[in-house]
């Protein structure tokens, strides 16, 4: 079988190479010559997958090693009888991570408690449910908007109005769609980005298109009360580089860039293939998947809990180094920007999760004993 992949999926060899010979190639280059006669194609993010490419081609089924389906052509795939798979949930964790990373850089700059905010949820998926789980378990204040969910579980969601009125902190998660009953293009535009309330944080770790950029730009130009994280851009890899100036915390779409993520996602797709041909899968991530780096911490029952909640967190991820490789990325012409943006994920010093971490508690602290439980590390 011919394998066309994108060079940047880890294990490809390990978990692909059985089923055929695996032609690497950078993702936004794959063209339709040269997937003509493949039978596989595995893509990450930034390769559109649609008729242009597929048309007359041999391809038979196509994975994503992503949560993100946007650029793959779904209705297309259908009409053509070509089979697909996502990762659905694969770097969950990482993109949960970095919002917890962001949150303790943003009150240290702010000088403000993270338990006095009410933070709202924008979609509550694999990634939003998990965070609404994390910060809830951290006992803060947290409301959810979710109208599919709600239209389909009824249950504790609230509306975007609400989360506009009441929030003080928005982390959006949801998919990018531009049609259907629940389009989230421009979900975030100029008109609902003006109802964010005083000295609001907003954090984007979804899409870019999720939020109107220039839209953002021009808000922030007015109020330097709103302090924005920005992950990912509209138009990437070519970054609105007067928004980026204007974000208090601004990287290149690498919030679910863990190593974990990352090797879920290629184990992920070879099972869906395996399950799509009927193979019986041969290779298992739990022989590939190397310790965690940090396994263990050691905490005095004695610890301010606000202190200890950001050493656990920064143990794990700490966005400043990833903020000024991106910032510096940005000073040359706009070739160089585009070119800097992929060459900071491709090269992405990577990162584990939090799930790998134990941490050894030295006496009673029911209040850190919670604290740890809620990030999902392992008490000790
Ligand atoms: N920055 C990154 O590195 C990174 C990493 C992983 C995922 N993502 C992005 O995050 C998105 C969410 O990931 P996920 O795994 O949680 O996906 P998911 O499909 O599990 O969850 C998405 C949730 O959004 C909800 N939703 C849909 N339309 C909505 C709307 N209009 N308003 C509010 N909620 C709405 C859905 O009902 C669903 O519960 C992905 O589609 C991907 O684009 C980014
Ligand atoms: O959708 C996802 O899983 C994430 O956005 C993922 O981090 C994208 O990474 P890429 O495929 O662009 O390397």
């Amino acid at each position: 079988m011919q394998i066309v992949a994108d060079e940047n999926i880890p294990l490809l060899d390990e978990f692909f190479a059985g089923f055929g010979e695996v032609r690497r190639l950078p993702g936004r280059t794959i063209a339709a010559a040269a997937v003509a006669d493949a039978e596989l194609l595995l893509v990450r993010s930034v390769t559109r997958v649609d008729r242009a490419l597929l048309e007359g081609s041999a391809v038979r089924f196509v994975g994503t090693c992503t949560i993100g389906t946007d650029h793959l052509d779904l209705e297309y795939f259908a009409q053509a009888g070509i089979g697909w798979a996502s990762a659905p949930g694969c770097n969950a964790r990482g993109v949960v991570d970095y919002v917890l990373g962001s949150l303790l850089l943003l009150a240290e700059q702010q000088g403000v408690e993270l338990a006095t905010r009410t933070y709202g949820v924008i979609g509550a998926g694999e990634v939003g449910g998990r965070l609404v789980e994390v910060l809830r378990g951290l006992g803060w204040r947290v409301l959810v908007c979710d109208p599919p969910r709600q239209l389909a579980e009824g249950g504790d969601f609230v509306s975007l109005e609400q989360v506009l009125a009441e929030c003080d902190v928005l982390s959006l998660h949801t998919p990018l769609e531009r049609g259907g009953a629940q389009p989230t293009h421009h979900l975030f535009d100029a008109r609902r980005l003006a109802q964010l309330k005083p000295d609001a944080w907003l954090i984007n770790a979804s899409r870019g298109a999720v939020v109107d950029n220039p839209a953002l730009r021009e808000l922030l130009k007015q109020r330097d009360d709103l302090q924005v994280v920005l992950d990912v851009w509209e138009g990437e890899p070519q970054v609105d580089v007067e928004l980026a100036d204007l974000c208090r915390i601004a990287t290149p779409h690498i919030a679910g860039y863990s190593l974990d993520g990352k090797l879920r996602g290629t184990a992920q797709i070879y099972a869906a293939v395996c399950a799509h041909f009927g193979w019986p899968p041969a290779v298992s991530l739990d022989q590939l998947m190397p310790a965690p780096w940090l396994s263990e911490l050691s905490l005095d029952a004695g610890a301010d809990p606000a202190w200890a909640l950001a050493t656990v967190c920064r143990a794990v991820y700490d966005p400043r180094r990833d903020d000024a490789d991106f910032r510096r990325s940005l000073r040359g012409d706009t070739a160089s920007q585009r070119a800097a943006f992929d060459a900071l994920r491709k090269h992405y010093p990577m990162r584990r999760e939090i799930d790998g971490l134990s941490v050894k508690l030295q006496g009673d602290a029911p209040q850190l004993v919670q604290m740890i439980r809620a990030l999902g590390a392992t008490l000790r």
